[in-house]
């Protein structure tokens, strides 16, 4: 590896994220504090002072409530819920850090494109340019029920409308304010430069939105984008828009191979498929010797709860656990599309490194699983995850923490200095943006991204 990892803490608002049980763990803190100032005040000194790139927010709209048909497994261990808004959170965790940056869940399925656009556009500016948007589509049926729906829109037809809405934000981003419109003149009097300030007039099938945007440009105008979701369509759309991807796999190849997929779809939209980044999840069980990871990892697996694991399975994927497990315990366990997400599904079936029967795919649904996790001495885990980076090749990973903080105290103490003598995590932070951060470039999306269409107001009068 010739260059050093990037690191985000995958975080929640929430009580609980994938940490299924263990709030019953003495050290866990989170589950208490979540909704307190102090505990994201702390979080955020912690996570600069360990040179992390990024919080990355995960977001529901809805409760999991598919295994069982009940919410109640995942309501009983606290599961992604309670869930506060964490667009709230950031600014002040903003407020007293300087290179940390923020990456924010939102959904382009039950949020409008105008309130995104402006809700972006003030924190980019709150943040100086330290904030990136997770596109998401949304598979909980229960968020469809919370806005209205009776069922869910269908798994394909999601994305055309979030292609729509991108379409939407970008103009009001990169194209409704031109540069220098805040002029700021006190001979002519003039604050803002009306000339300078153009209205979109979007009109298409999902929706309809005139403008201006209400927001001055801020630092990145569009926040980095972010993508979550490797279904065949999630992928498409990942290789139009995103700047990084969130990619959830089994195996390294696996990985590889969605990288390698995108990438190359990427190049046929005319973008530079490598100023794309990969991060997959990463779960570390660290202890000063290989024996307390050990002991720690059996101390989790112990307190694991199986139902609100299954609960979350069964929401991201649309299986209801519960009916498998009346089924007969040797027949294979195989993929059926569904309009909840892709990932988890294809974790168990065509993803998985062997084909796997009911009994097997329930047993590791509802297990913390030695395999879904790095065990060992700070060594035995920069190893691994040197190992894992390389497989893959994923650019950085969004680490999990079960016990929270005093997994991330743990990974920051033990594992980020060995990483570090290895030239695989940085020893310093650079300055600007997080775009610039991530890219080197400027501060503001390259030409080679469909967004800069809308940066010339020609496109805006041709759609009005
Ligand atoms: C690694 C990963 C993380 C995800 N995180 C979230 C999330 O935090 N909130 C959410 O609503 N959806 C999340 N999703 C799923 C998206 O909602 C996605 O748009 C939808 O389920 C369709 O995904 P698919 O393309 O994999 O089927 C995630 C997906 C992946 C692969």
């Amino acid at each position: 590896m010739d260059r050093p990892l990037l690191f985000n803490a995958f975080e929640m608002a929430s009580a609980m994220h994938n940490a299924h049980g263990l709030w019953k763990h003495p050290d866990s803190e989170r589950h208490r504090r979540y909704k307190e100032l102090p505990y994201w005040v702390e979080m955020a000194k912690r996570l600069e002072a360990g040179l992390f790139d990024a919080v990355f927010f995960a977001d529901v709209l809805g409760v999991y409530d598919t295994y069982r048909q009940s919410p109640s497994p995942s309501i009983r261990d606290g599961m992604q819920f309670p869930l506060n808004d964490a667009s709230l959170i950031i600014p002040v965790m903003a407020s007293v850090t300087t290179h940390l940056s923020f990456v924010l869940t939102a959904s382009t399925t039950y949020e409008h494109p105008f309130h995104i656009a402006r809700r972006f556009s003030t924190l980019d500016h709150l943040t100086s340019g330290r904030i990136a948007w997770n596109i998401v589509t949304s598979y909980l049926p229960n968020a469809a029920a919370n806005f209205g729906l009776e069922k869910m829109i269908a798994h394909d037809q999601r994305y055309e409308i979030a292609d729509e809405f991108l379409e939407v934000v970008y103009q009001l981003w990169e194209g409704s304010w031109e540069d220098g419109a805040f002029v700021e003149d006190r001979t002519a009097e003039v604050l803002i430069d009306p000339d300078k300030i153009h209205p979109i007039c979007h009109r298409g099938p999902f929706f309809a939105v005139k403008g201006p945007h209400l927001c001055e440009p801020s630092p990145q105008r569009t926040p980095v984008l972010y993508q979550a979701g490797s279904s065949e369509r999630g992928r498409a759309f990942a290789a139009k828009h995103a700047e990084c991807v969130f990619v959830g796999a089994p195996s390294a190849e696996r990985l590889r191979a969605y990288i390698g997929d995108i990438r190359r779809q990427a190049e046929q939209c005319g973008r530079d498929p490598e100023q794309l980044k990969f991060f997959t999840f990463l779960t570390v069980i660290v202890g000063k010797t290989s024996e307390q990871a050990e002991a720690k990892f059996e101390q989790l697996r112990r307190l694991w709860s199986a139902d609100a694991a299954k609960a979350q399975f069964s929401g991201a994927s649309g299986y209801d656990l519960a009916e498998y497990e009346g089924k007969p315990a040797h027949e294979p366990f195989l993929f059926r599309p569904t309009d909840h997400g892709h990932y988890k599904a294809a974790s168990l079936t065509k993803d998985a490194t062997k084909p796997l029967t009911i009994g097997e795919a329930l047993q590791k649904a509802g297990t913390l699983t030695r395999e879904s996790v790095i065990i060992g001495n700070p060594t035995q885990v920069a190893d691994a995850i040197e190992e894992r980076a390389r497989r893959s090749g994923v650019d950085g990973f969004n680490l999990v923490h079960l016990v929270t903080p005093k997994d991330l105290d743990d990974f920051i103490e033990y594992v980020v200095p060995i990483l570090q003598r290895r030239g695989l995590y940085k020893t310093a932070y650079t300055d600007g943006t997080l775009r610039e951060k991530l890219f080197g470039g400027g501060a503001r999306l390259p030409s080679h991204h469909p967004a800069a269409a809308f940066r010339s107001i020609g496109v805006h009068a041709k759609s009005s």
